[in-house]
């Protein structure tokens, strides 16, 4: 749960949030303050009954990952490897796997579906390849809630839609709270559980139908030469 003054909203266990907004409002500011990786300027981010800022940064990590655009530096590593540094928050200093470890590192790569590629080094992988690896290892990390920002920013078409499809079947069968900004209005509206809109200072919450038919999915396409359709949630350019 997110409070402050202007914004109020919840992402719940077991459903795919989607945050949207124009480019330059906030997205990603608001997922690296609810993931601490800056500070709030106002407001406080509760997970449970736990205000993160009085949390452990150990306790911050068994509770919340995030899988940012950015490559990590670890080009010589194997994707297992990579996907292995996901349990840190439970392997202690030396950062040795047991065997538990090594058993939730596998079935988190056979849960996106790159059990072939994991010996690969993470410097032959192609950009959707290495979204799917930070997932299984944000998999690995076990936290129930796991923040992207914009994991389909480079993918094709049918990789979006995919990716898509994995985080809803994520959300639901291990029930995780997943809140990811996107610019994919379209794949948001029909994968998304929830949409977070930001838009002229406000958080509107809700179901993609509700935004809709509230009327702030047209405002925020904001175009005469688009049709928007409130029941099929689909655009259509005229
Ligand atoms: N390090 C920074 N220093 C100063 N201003 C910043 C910094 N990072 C972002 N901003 C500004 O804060 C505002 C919000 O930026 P943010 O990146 O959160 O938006 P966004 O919604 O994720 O945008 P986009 O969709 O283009 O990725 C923008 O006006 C941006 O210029």
């Amino acid at each position: 749960m997110l409070r402050s003054s202007d914004l109020n909203a919840t992402a719940l266990p077991g459903t795919l949030t989607c945050l949207i907004g124009h480019n330059g409002t906030g997205k990603s500011t608001l997922l690296r303050t609810i993931a601490r990786l800056q500070p709030s300027i106002d407001g406080s981010v509760l997970i449970g009954d736990n205000d993160i800022s009085t949390l452990k940064p150990i306790h911050l990590s068994r509770m919340l990952s995030i899988v940012l655009t950015s490559r990590p530096d670890v080009r010589n590593m194997t994707v297992e490897e990579l996907v292995a540094l996901g349990r840190a928050p439970y392997t202690g200093f030396w950062g040795r796997l047991s065997a538990d470890d090594r058993r939730i590192v596998r079935h988190s790569i056979e849960s996106v579906g790159i059990t072939a590629m994991a010996e690969r080094r993470v410097c032959t992988l192609s950009d959707g390849e290495m979204q799917k690896v930070m997932i299984a290892k944000s998999l690995a990390q076990q936290t129930p809630v796991i923040l992207l920002d914009e994991p389909t920013a480079f993918l094709d078409f049918p990789g979006k839609i995919d990716l898509m499809l994995l985080l809803q079947r994520l959300a639901h069968e291990e029930r995780k709270t997943i809140l990811l900004s996107t610019h994919d209005l379209e794949t948001a509206l029909q994968t998304a559980d929830r949409l977070w809109l930001l838009a002229d200072g406000a958080l509107h919450d809700g179901t993609p139908h509700e935004l809709a038919d509230r009327g702030f999915i047209d405002d925020y396409i904001g175009r005469k030469s688009v049709k928007f359709d409130k029941q099929t949630l689909s655009i259509q350019i005229l």
